[in-house]
């Protein structure tokens, strides 16, 4: 399994907010973007995730089955800044939700809703509206839809905003997790996550692109 982002740029309306960015990721390896607010993380996981056309350079994923006509962002689960889930409906409605309409990709399955529940320490309130919950609680909701449903690529942006340390510590726990099972980890954060195994590309906005090359 590979993922590579080759020369990439990203534009947001009039301004070029990085160019020449690459690197490479195989099975079990994470990348983690630091940087300054607005040096252009989010963007960039955004254009790998496909939710954001580049202005130069492409991003190619081969799967574990040497399959490389799939798309990067079908590949991957992405966790933004907010939450997508409907403060209306039960936790258990939203994450049934998701199970339903991402399923899962070839080489693994996604686990059931009460057990994702289960695995963010949160198994005995998925009856509650999802509005309902602390801003932390709905981030480890948020957080089990990447745990319903099967991908090989996790691109996380800021995942544990919001968390308390006991959160912090089991948001690095499912990462390893996912990173062991031979997933790829691509994530943007201000504090560290503590995981293993991991590179850090610091994004320094559009002065300093030239030193984002990763082999
Ligand atoms: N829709 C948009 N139109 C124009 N400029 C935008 C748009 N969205 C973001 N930008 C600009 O792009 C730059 C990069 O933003 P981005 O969100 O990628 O930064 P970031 O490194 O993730 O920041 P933070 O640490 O605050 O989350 C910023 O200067 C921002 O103002």
């Amino acid at each position: 399994m590979h993922l590579s982002a080759e020369n990439l740029a990203a534009r947001r309306g009039e301004d070029l907010i990085f160019s020449n960015v690459s690197f490479g990721l195989e099975g079990g390896d994470a990348l983690v973007l630091t940087g300054r607010n607005g040096s252009g993380k989010s963007t960039l996981l955004r254009v790998v995730a496909g939710l954001l056309r580049q202005e130069k350079g492409r991003v190619t994923f081969t799967g574990a089955d040497g399959d490389s006509d799939r798309l990067p962002g079908e590949a991957s689960h992405y966790l933004g800044h907010r939450n997508a889930m409907k403060y209306e409906l039960t936790v258990a409605e939203n994450l049934t939700f998701w199970k339903a309409f991402l399923g899962d990709m070839p080489g693994g399955a996604g686990l059931g809703i009460e057990a994702a529940a289960d695995a963010v320490g949160l198994a005995d309130i998925t009856h509650l509206p999802f509005g309902y919950l602390s801003a932390g609680q709905q981030r480890r909701i948020a957080f089990a839809k990447l745990l319903v449903a099967h991908r090989q690529i996790w691109i996380l942006d800021e995942p544990t905003a919001a968390l308390d340390t006991s959160a912090d510590q089991l948001f690095t726990d499912l990462i390893s997790a996912h990173q062991k099972k031979g997933g790829i980890v691509l994530a943007a954060t201000h504090q560290p996550l503590g995981l293993n195994n991991v590179r850090e590309m610091r994004m320094t906005g559009f002065a300093g692109v030239s030193e984002g090359v990763w082999g």
